[in-house]
């Protein structure tokens, strides 16, 4: 098991809960991961940094008679959140938390990563300490820099996320499409500026956005087959700067869900038939703008995920379950797309849902969800490829 105790575990993810920072912007972060693995048996260990990606981590780990390399992944970056949990040792940076997990998934990889330093598996291993999942796409930066060539390429990839919904140590897995595509959309509105008092001389992007906002959230309830699943999220809302002044301008930000690339190409067409139709009844402008980047549904390999779930099944079947699709994304897709491999759940037991200020995670799920990945890797390099 690996040689970091229970309580090593949960001061490494306090010290990282305390620390959170944005996207490409984990430089203390980073700082203690390195400080960390800096402590294990260099033995076996490669330590790589990327002048490109400053903030990112990888890690070769030698093996003893290789035939493959195994890769994991754990995401490092926070969310612009203010923290609500009260924690003793909650977020010492103003506005930021990791209030998607993350921190549990970096404190779960640096243990795993501590095993395999102190027992030399038979395969290399790889771990991805990846910035920018929430937003930039960390993983598709890393990939389109060549990051993964050569003795740095797995041959199978494997990385979990945190889920509120499942007991603590519960591994969730299903075949096929885990998380969702999404795409992100900004929406610009360009009207006239006036004086409060004086509204017929001005035209105001308050009240046009306010009606974008309104016709939007009738697509998904409205226009789309109840029985397919699509989501349009607006969740950054900006307008205005005083009270008694009417503003030009507004500016949405939001994000766009399917199971199906269909799906978004489907929203994305009815959110610009909104827009023109809003553009006109208000006499204004409104430009919508597209990003999907590395954000493709998840989509887990078939032959890597059925061994994956037959073992966990056999092996930990009371710490298992399957479960339905979720409409999160994740870039992991994106490197899932290129490298074949495994995304999967791990139980974090919290009633408060991903994303929310008062996420607070279970560390009950650390050492359980350790042992299970450990043992599944220490079976995945047992078999010939
Ligand atoms: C697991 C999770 O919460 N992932 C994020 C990924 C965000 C992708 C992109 N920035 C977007 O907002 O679409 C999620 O919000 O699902």
């Amino acid at each position: 098991m690996s040689m970091l105790t229970k309580e090593d575990l949960i001061q490494i993810r306090r010290d990282l809960h305390q620390i959170p920072e944005l996207a490409l912007e984990e430089f203390q972060t980073h700082d203690y991961l390195l400080k960390e693995i800096a402590q294990f048996n260099q033995e076996f260990l490669t330590v790589r940094e990327l002048p490109k990606l400053p903030t990112a981590i990888l890690v070769r780990v030698e093996g003893s008679n290789p035939i493959k390399t195994i890769g994991y992944r754990a995401d490092i970056d926070a969310l612009p959140v203010t923290e609500e949990t009260g924690l003793p040792f909650s977020s010492n940076h103003e506005g930021v938390m990791h209030a998607c997990g993350h921190d549990m998934h970096m404190t779960v990889a640096l243990a795993v990563l501590n095993y395999f330093s102190e027992h030399q598996p038979k395969d290399n291993m790889l771990f991805f300490f990846q910035p920018a999942e929430e937003e930039k796409c960390g993983g598709l930066l890393a990939y389109e820099m060549g990051v993964f060539e050569g003795e740095w390429r797995p041959d199978e990839f494997y990385g979990l996320h945190d889920s509120p919904d499942l007991p603590a140590g519960t591994i969730g897995c299903r075949m096929g499409t885990l998380f969702a595509g999404s795409t992100e959309v900004d929406v610009d509105f360009i009207g006239t500026s006036g004086h409060a008092a004086f509204p017929h001389n001005a035209n105001d992007m308050v009240v046009a956005a306010s009606a974008f906002i309104g016709q939007i959230q009738t697509i998904v309830s409205r226009s789309i087959d109840p029985v397919r699943s699509g989501v349009i999220t607006f969740g950054k809302f900006e307008a205005g700067t005083i009270r008694n002044v009417i503003t030009g301008k507004a500016h949405l930000e939001g994000t766009i869900r399917g199971l199906e690339q269909s799906m978004i190409e489907e929203l994305v067409a009815r959110i610009k038939d909104v827009a023109e139709g809003i553009a006109r009844s208000f006499n204004c402008e409104v430009v919508p703008t597209f990003e999907q980047g590395g954000y493709l549904p998840v989509e887990n390999n078939p032959e890597l995920t059925k061994n994956f779930i037959d073992y966990m099944e056999a092996n930990h079947g009371d710490q298992f379950k399957l479960t339905e699709p979720a409409m999160t994304g994740e870039d992991f897709g994106y490197l899932l797309s290129k490298i074949p491999g495994t995304m999967f759940w791990l139980g974090v037991d919290d009633s408060h849902p991903l994303h929310s200020s008062e996420l607070s995670p279970s560390e009950d799920a650390l050492e359980p969800g350790v042992k299970a990945i450990v043992d599944f890797l220490e079976y995945r390099m047992q078999e010939e490829a």
